[in-house]
Parts: C-alpha cells; sequence; structure tokens
C-alpha cells in the first residue's frame, strides 16, 4: 500500500477540498493576538479548515480545483505552509486515527480498482452539506464496470 502514491495524493486532494472534519474550535489559554486581532484568554476560536483549504494565497491559483498532483512532493509541500493541510488537525491534538484512516481508504480502493472502474452517475447531484462531518446530501451513485468487458 505504501507504494500506492497516485492514490495517496487522490485521497488527500479529497480531504483537501472534502474533508470529513470541516471545522475545529479551540479555546485560547492567554491573552493573544491572531492577525492583528487581540483574542482575550478563555475565547473560543473556529478554524474553518473547509474555507482555509480553499485560500489561493496559500494554495495557489487553482485552490479550487481538484488537482492531486499539488502532492507530489509529500503534504508537507503541497501549499505555501508546511502545515497547510488541516484535514486531520495538526500538532499534538492531531487525529490519532489518520494513519489508519489512509490505510483504511487506500486498501478499499485498491481491492476496487483491481476488477473495476468506476465513474460518478450522471444523476449525481453536487451537494456537500454538513450534518456532523461532510456528507453528499443527496448521496453519492457510482456507476462500476468490470474490468476487461
Ligand atoms: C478521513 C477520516 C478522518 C478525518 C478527516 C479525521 C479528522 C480529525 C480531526 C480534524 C481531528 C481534530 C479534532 C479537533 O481537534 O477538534 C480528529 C481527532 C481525532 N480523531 Fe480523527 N479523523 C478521521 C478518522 C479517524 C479514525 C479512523 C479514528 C480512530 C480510529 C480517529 C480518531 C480520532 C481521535 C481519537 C481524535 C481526538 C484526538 C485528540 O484530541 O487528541 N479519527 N480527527
Amino acid at each position: 500500500l505504501n507504494k500506492l502514491k497516485l492514490t495517496t495524493m487522490v485521497l488527500y486532494e479529497t480531504l483537501r477540498l472534502y474533508g470529513a472534519v470541516i471545522m475545529i474550535a479551540r479555546e485560547t489559554t492567554a491573552d493573544t493576538e491572531l492577525g492583528g486581532v487581540k483574542i482575550p484568554k478563555g475565547t473560543t476560536t473556529m478554524i474553518p479548515m473547509a474555507i482555509m483549504h480553499r485560500d489561493e494565497e496559500v494554495w495557489g491559483a487553482d485552490a479550487g480545483e481538484f488537482k492531486p498532483d499539488r502532492f507530489q512532493n509529500g503534504v508537507g509541500r503541497a501549499a505555501k505552509h508546511p502545515s497547510a493541510m488541516l484535514a486531520f488537525s495538526a500538532g499534538p491534538r492531531s487525529c490519532i486515527g489518520q494513519d489508519f484512516a489512509m490505510l483504511e481508504a487506500k486498501a478499499t480502493l485498491a481491492v476496487i480498482l483491481r476488477r473495476f472502474e468506476f465513474e460518478v452517475a450522471p444523476e449525481y447531484v453536487h451537494a456537500p452539506a454538513e450534518f456532523l462531518t461532510l456528507q453528499p446530501k443527496c448521496g453519492l451513485p457510482v456507476l462500476l464496470k468490470l474490468l476487461g468487458q
């Protein structure tokens, strides 16, 4: 699974634009200043990853486009800031399941792609919506085609 570089890049690009967690919260433990804004101790701040992942200043003019190639040289080099990719958060309280989640997704995709090709069905409606996690509001119908037929 470690050799599936393109699959890893596709998964990271999917997590960048449509990560399951779109926002996390943090409470300041001391008075601080962020981007010129004074924030008192005890303030709950929101970190809107879904919006930050589309910031053209950080990700480039093509930030809104699905381009797995941006992860070619690793997650830390995909954007102007090494910690720009926040799908699993960052730092000591980042997701402890991230390696497992990536492994599971890669294994699942690898098993499917060995026997099938697939594409999004024509009736798909692009409507990402948050119900605790980000989900396709109208489902995600796909067309599977057995390889070699
Ligand atoms: C694509 C799948 C996943 C995504 C996008 C994701 C994302 C995240 C994010 C953004 C956080 C930080 C939450 C916060 O600070 O408020 C987090 C924390 C956490 N995740 Fe995940 N996660 C995923 C899968 C998993 C899996 C499979 C597990 C367990 C097997 C897991 C276990 C945890 C735990 C225990 C924390 C809390 C860590 C802490 O606070 O120290 N996650 N995850």
